[in-house]
């Protein structure tokens, strides 16, 4: 297994490139099964889980080419399982339910798999397409969805605010007969990015952004062309790396309406914020870091995401921040490893109370997913001495050309290859 060897106390500064958004990208490619015509997409990463998509995608028999732009052409879809090899890896995997039961009426999906930061389960996906009229089981670690027919056109009023959820309910109603409204429904950007997409096939989709989405099922979708929007996650975790390391970067191809909630954080925690329409500037340089109360949310509120990053900050800062995880039940597991670092961070159930620490240490550190796994990237660059992190595995399914970029902006990291 592959790990990072960090060299610490280093300042990250220069101009750093965003990519396209993972979790925009990988909807957006599942979303292509719907439609029988070419769709062209740019601005995709290059990650772990864009890869795992496409091999999907080929499976279920669509033809995928990559070429600066990746081309899906899901005319000839002749096969409705995905099987658990691909999709254990992946916690995306679980929007090819959607599109299939729309367009083939059946899908086999195995359970997903994805990061480990809590039960995750699919009891809302279920339910919405059984009032979409489907009839859904699971047996032998599937999740079997039938239709005779097409689906029909609902109203769904989600329990809880789920991203995915509203993501393959969405992408469901696209293609049913009748008129589907979707109450409570994920506010996200990469949601709204997906309906984009969706529209600009044709789909007939409004309340875009809001939590009330109606959605007018066609019979059809056709081709076209869409560019994923960039990685606000990528563009907050290189900002808060500027941020805790007193440095001054430059985050370009990025859009700051995306990530309103940790820009107020970063300013709340010292940081200089200066922003374009597509490029942010952070200058933390002869500043002060302090420490920010955080919890997380759905969006517009503090993303999720972005928490173990700010645990870190909170963990350099001078005083005590308190994060309060209110979405995962288990998204703290950076914290013992940034203790083994030095840093003193208190849990009591769902809250980290972070107190100062003159100094971090470099340590053998594990990854555990993937948030946590760059916030301990993060952490390396301000310790003291050498940090190693192990099973970097989990940042390869989110950070296109993580240790290029960073190395771009003067961090010391190498990738050691495992056995
Ligand atoms: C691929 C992708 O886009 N992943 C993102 C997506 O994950 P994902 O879509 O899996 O997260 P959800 O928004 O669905 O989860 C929110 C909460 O709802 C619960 N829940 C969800 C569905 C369900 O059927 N039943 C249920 O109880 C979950 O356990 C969790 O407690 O949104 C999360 C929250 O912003 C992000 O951290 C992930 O990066
Ligand atoms: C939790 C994440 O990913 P996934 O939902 O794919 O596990 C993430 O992107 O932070």
């Amino acid at each position: 297994m592959d790990k990072f060897k960090i060299n610490g106390g280093c300042t990250l500064k220069g101009e750093v490139t965003i990519s396209g958004a993972k979790n925009a990208a990988l909807p957006i490619l599942f979303g292509s099964l719907l439609c029988d015509e070419e769709i062209r997409l740019s601005n995709v990463p290059h990650l772990k889980d864009v890869t795992t998509t496409l091999k999907l995608l080929e499976l279920l028999g669509a033809s995928v080419k990559q070429n600066g732009s990746v081309t899906v052409l899901a005319g000839a879809v002749n096969n409705h399982v995905a099987p658990y090899e691909l999709v254990k890896t992946m916690r995306a995997s679980i929007l090819a339910l959607g599109p299939l039961v729309a367009r083939f009426g059946k899908a086999d999906v195995s359970l997903p798999g994805g990061c480990a930061i809590g039960a995750r389960p699919v009891n809302l996906h279920i339910h919405g397409l059984e009032l979409m009229g489907a009839t859904v089981v699971v047996e032998d670690g599937y999740i079997k969805a039938r239709v005779d027919g097409r689906l029909k056109g609902a109203h769904i009023l989600m329990d809880m605010v789920s991203v995915t959820g509203t993501e393959n309910l969405m992408m469901a109603a696209v293609l049913a007969d009748g008129q589907t409204i979707i109450d409570n429904a994920a506010r996200e950007p990469e949601v709204v990015d997906l309906a984009h997409f969706l529209n600009a096939l044709g789909a007939k989709i409004s309340g875009i952004g809001s939590d009330r989405l109606v959605i007018d099922g066609v019979e059809k979708l056709h081709g076209g062309s869409y560019r994923v929007q960039p990685d606000r996650i990528e563009t907050g975790t290189f900002l808060v790396g500027a941020a805790i390391s007193g440095g001054c970067i430059v985050c370009r191809q990025t859009d700051p309406s995306l990530l309103e909630a940790v820009l107020v954080k970063l300013e709340e925690a010292g940081a200089l914020i200066e922003k374009g329409a597509d490029w942010i500037k952070l200058d933390m340089t002869g500043r002060t870091l302090k420490p920010v109360n955080i919890t997380t949310a759905p969006y517009p509120a503090f993303p999720t995401d972005m928490q173990a990053q700010f645990t870190v900050l909170n963990a350099v800062a001078k005083g005590t921040g308190m994060v309060t995880e209110t979405i995962f039940e288990n998204r703290f597991m950076h914290v013992p490893e940034l203790n083994r670092m030095g840093a003193s961070i208190e849990l009591q159930g769902n809250l980290a109370i972070c107190r100062d620490t003159e100094q971090l240490s470099g340590a053998q550190v594990m990854a555990t997913d993937l948030r946590a796994s760059a916030s301990l990237v993060l952490a390396g660059f301000v310790a003291q001495g050498v940090t190693v992190v192990d099973r970097i595995y989990h940042i390869d399914r989110g950070y296109e050309h993580i240790e290029e970029k960073l190395r771009g902006l003067g961090g010391e990291i190498t990738r050691v290859k495992g056995e």
